[in-house]
């Protein structure tokens, strides 16, 4: 048995984890804010959007474990018995450091880390990184990182197949170049914008190459899913966009939420529920691209990054 693992490259794959009951609500959020529990109002609140959109299973739970999946199927046929996945997710077990435990556990001594989020934030991914690079480090590990692939052709051509399949819901009488394409990501602290973080300007390179390879010429981005915090957080926020483009006579959104990989509360919820009634509410017809999950183009974006990575210097 000595040597199936250990001589194996690993591949830590990170996402933002998601709660596995209603009941892990409350440590899960507590969490997220850092060991400080929420309020009864704000954890009914969350219960509440999640009930609107659990069935069984937390959709993000079962995609990440497809992805990861997904990931290991592409690498085993680029590089046969080269690669090991391992999960490791930023507020949920198995943690990030679980996964790398694991990994070292299993004598794997050198690693590629990716996060399941193609855009750079020192907030998002470079916390991810940070966190698998300094339990890497206690465990003698030698972890390399991915650290964007928002440009990716592959990741463009999935987003863009998307776009043009999403614009044929709004039916026959509606012409594409009628359609406004909104494309989006998760707000952050406008603070970020001092550090320079490199989160706006990749959020807004993907949407242009999208549009680009959609052959869409009238698109906007916007924020979504802000923080409710007293410091201000990136906008114009979604429903205020599509406020001001219905007093500009838009009748058609198609959502296009590129900042996200998966089907999850930001977009089940903050898009297809909260979103959605609130353009029913101004008379637009609102749809929304379908996630990309277990795409197969994304799939093998992810194992391109990692095997990029692999061999690149970090
Ligand atoms: C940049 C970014 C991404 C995208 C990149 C990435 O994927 O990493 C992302 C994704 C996600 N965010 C998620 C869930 C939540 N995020 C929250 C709160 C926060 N998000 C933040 C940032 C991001 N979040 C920040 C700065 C906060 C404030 C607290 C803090 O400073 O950390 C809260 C608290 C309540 C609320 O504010 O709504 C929840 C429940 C889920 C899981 C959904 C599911 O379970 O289906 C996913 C995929
Ligand atoms: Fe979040």
């Amino acid at each position: 048995m000595a040597g199936t693992n250990s001589s194996k490259i690993g591949v830590l794959v990170m996402s933002y984890g998601t709660p596995v009951s209603m009941e892990d609500i409350e440590p899960y959020y507590t969490h997220i804010r850092r060991g400080n529990p929420p309020s009864p109002e704000q954890l009914a609140e969350l219960t509440e959007r999640y009930e609107a959109i659990v069935g069984g299973v937390f959709p993000l739970r079962e995609n990440t474990d497809r992805q990861v999946q997904g990931l290991q199927e592409v690498l085993d046929r680029l590089a046969p018995g080269t690669y090991k996945c391992y999960q490791g997710l930023k507020h949920a077990k198995p943690f990030i450091e679980d996964g790398v435990e694991e990994m070292a556990a299993d004598g794997i001594r050198e690693a590629v880390g990716i996060v399941l989020a193609p855009h750079y934030s020192i907030m998002s991914v470079g916390s991810y990184i940070k966190r698998a690079k300094e339990t890497a480090e206690a465990k003698g590990l030698k972890l390399a990182s991915v650290e964007e692939y928002h440009l990716h052709p592959k990741l463009i051509a999935a987003l863009a197949d998307r776009v043009k399949t999403a614009l044929k819901l709004f039916g026959e009488e509606v012409r594409p170049a009628d359609v406004k394409v909104l494309f989006s990501a998760h707000s952050l602290p406008e603070r970020i914008l001092q550090m320079g973080d490199p989160y706006v300007k990749q959020l807004l390179a993907t949407s242009e190459a999208v549009a680009e390879a959609a052959g869409v010429s009238d698109w906007q981005f916007t924020w979504q899913s802000a923080g409710r915090t007293h410091e201000p957080w990136l906008g114009p926020d979604i429903l205020d966009t599509m406020q001001s483009l219905q007093t500009e006579g838009v009748k058609y959104i198609l959502s296009a939420p590129i900042g996200f990989v998966s089907d999850h509360l930001e977009v089940l919820y903050d898009l297809d529920i909260e979103a959605k009634a609130f353009a029913k509410n101004l008379g637009i017809h609102f749809e929304r691209i379908e996630m990309l999950n277990t795409d197969p183009f994304y799939m093998e974006a992810l194992a391109e990054s990692v095997m990029a990575a692999r061999n690149g210097r970090d």
